[in-house]
C-alpha cells in the first residue's frame, strides 16, 4: 500500500535558517582556505536513540568549546544508513528499530531530533541516502556526505548540484578516488533535479550547480588512504580545476580498517601532516558516541552504544580532538615561518 508524504515546507520550521547559513560559510571558508581552521565532523555512525544522541553533542559541545580557535566541530548526525547488503536503514525509515520502516514516523523523528541538535547551537552533518527525503532535513544540515556507496550514481550527484550546503563525496568502496572527483564535476553543473515542491506536488526544476563539493579519503577495499603519499595524490588529481584544493580525510571506514581503536592512530597521522603545514587537509572525520565499540541493534540496545559501525568513545575522542587542535596551531606557525622568509 502506497501512502503520501507530509509536505516538506509543512514540516520545516524555519527557526535556525540564519544559523544553519553561517555553519555553511563557515564550512564553506575553511574548505578554501579562507578560514585556517580544521573542520571535525565527529559523531556516531549512525543516530539511533534521540536522547543518547543529544547526550552525546551536549558532551561535544563542551569539547569543542575547548577548541574554538582550532577546529570547527560538526556533530555526524546521520539519520540515513546506506547499507552493504541489507541491515537497519537509519532512523528515517526504521525509528522504532523494528523493522517495521514507519517512515511517517521516522520524518518526524529524525526531523525532531535535528531541531533538538540546532537548538542546542550544534552546527549538524549528515549523509543524504534517498534523494526525495533530502527535502525534510537539508535546511538544518550544514555539511552533507554522499557516501561511497552512492558516489557514482547519477541521482546523488544531481542532488548534490542542488543542495545548499558543502558536499564531500566518499572514494568508492573499493578505494577509487576518481569517481568522487567525476562527481565533483558533475555536481557542479546546473541540472535537472526532482523533489516534492513547497504545493506538496511532485516537481522538477534546474539546480543552481553545487561549487562546494569536495573530497572525502575514507579507505578502502585496497587499503587506507590518509597517507601523505595518499593525500598528495589525491589533491593532485584536483589540481587541475582548482588553485587551493583541499580535501577531507576519515578515520573510520577502510581506513580504520573497521575498527575503531585504530582510529586514534590515522587521527595522529593527518595531525602529523598537518603539523607539517599540510593546508590540503581541511577536514578530518570521526566515527565517536557515548560508549566505545558497537552492538547488535535488536533486543534494545545499550545507551550510547552505536548499532551500526564501532565507535570511540566520547573518553577517547577528547584527547584525538586535543591532538588535532595542537596540529593546527603547530600548522599555523609553519605557514606563518613560510610566508616570513618568502618575503
Ligand atoms: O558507516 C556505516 C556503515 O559502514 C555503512 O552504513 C555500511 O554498513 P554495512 O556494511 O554494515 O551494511
Ligand atoms: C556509510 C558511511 O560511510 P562510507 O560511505 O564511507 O561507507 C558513513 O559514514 O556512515
Amino acid at each position: 500500500m502506497m501512502r503520501t508524504l507530509p509536505n516538506p515546507a509543512l514540516v520545516r520550521s524555519g527557526r535556525h535558517r540564519d544559523t544553519v547559513r553561517l555553519q555553511r560559510t563557515a564550512v564553506e571558508r575553511i574548505l578554501s582556505g579562507a578560514d585556517d581552521r580544521l573542520l571535525v565532523i565527529a559523531g556516531p555512525c549512525s543516530a539511533h536513540d534521540s536522547g543518547s544522541m543529544l547526550d552525546y553533542v551536549a558532551g561535544l559541545t563542551e569539547i569543542a568549546a575547548r577548541h574554538d580557535d582550532d577546529l570547527y566541530v560538526v556533530a555526524r548526525v546521520y539519520v540515513e544508513k546506506p547499507r552493504t547488503r541489507l541491515g537497519w536503514p537509519g532512523l528515517l525509515l526504521d525509528p522504532f528499530l523494528d523493522g517495521g520502516n514507519r517512515v511517517d514516523e521516522g520524518i518526524a523523528t529524525a526531523r525532531a531530533l535535528l531541531e533538538a541538535v540546532a537548538d542546542r547551537g550544534m552546527p549538524i552533518a549528515g549523509e543524504f541516502v534517498e534523494p526525495l527525503l533530502a527535502d525534510y532535513l537539508a535546511d538544518l544540515i550544514c555539511w552533507g556526505a554522499i557516501g561511497a556507496r552512492t558516489v557514482e550514481s547519477p541521482p546523488h550527484r544531481r542532488l548534490a548540484s542542488a543542495l545548499p550546503m558543502p558536499i564531500g563525496f566518499k572514494n568508492r568502496g573499493d578505494g577509487a578516488v576518481a569517481p568522487a572527483v567525476d562527481a565533483m564535476a558533475a555536481a557542479a553543473v546546473p541540472q535537472p533535479v526532482f523533489t516534492i515542491g513547497d504545493d506538496g506536488t511532485p516537481q522538477w526544476g534546474i539546480s543552481a550547480g553545487n561549487l562546494t563539493t569536495h573530497l572525502v579519503l575514507r579507505g578502502g577495499e585496497s587499503g587506507p588512504n590518509h597517507h601523505e603519499s595518499h593525500v598528495e595524490k589525491a589533491l593532485d588529481l584536483l589540481r587541475p580545476g582548482q588553485t587551493h584544493p583541499t580535501l577531507i580525510v576519515d578515520c573510520s571506514h577502510g581506513n580504520s580498517g573497521k575498527d575503531h581503536r585504530n582510529q586514534p592512530r590515522v587521527a595522529r597521522d593527518l595531525a602529523d601532516q598537518i603539523s607539517a603545514g599540510q593546508t590540503g587537509i581541511a577536514g578530518v572525520m570521526v566515527e565517536s558516541f557515548i560508549h566505545e565499540g558497537c552492538q547488535p541493534h535488536s533486543p534494545a540496545p545499550r545507551r550510547g552504544v552505536s548499532i551500526t559501525d564501532a565507535c570511540l568513545s566520547l573518553e577517547q575522542t577528547e584527547p584525538v580532538l586535543a591532538e588535532l587542535a595542537a596540529a593546527v596551531r603547530q600548522r599555523r606557525r609553519v605557514v606563518e615561518t613560510s610566508l616570513v622568509e618568502a618575503t
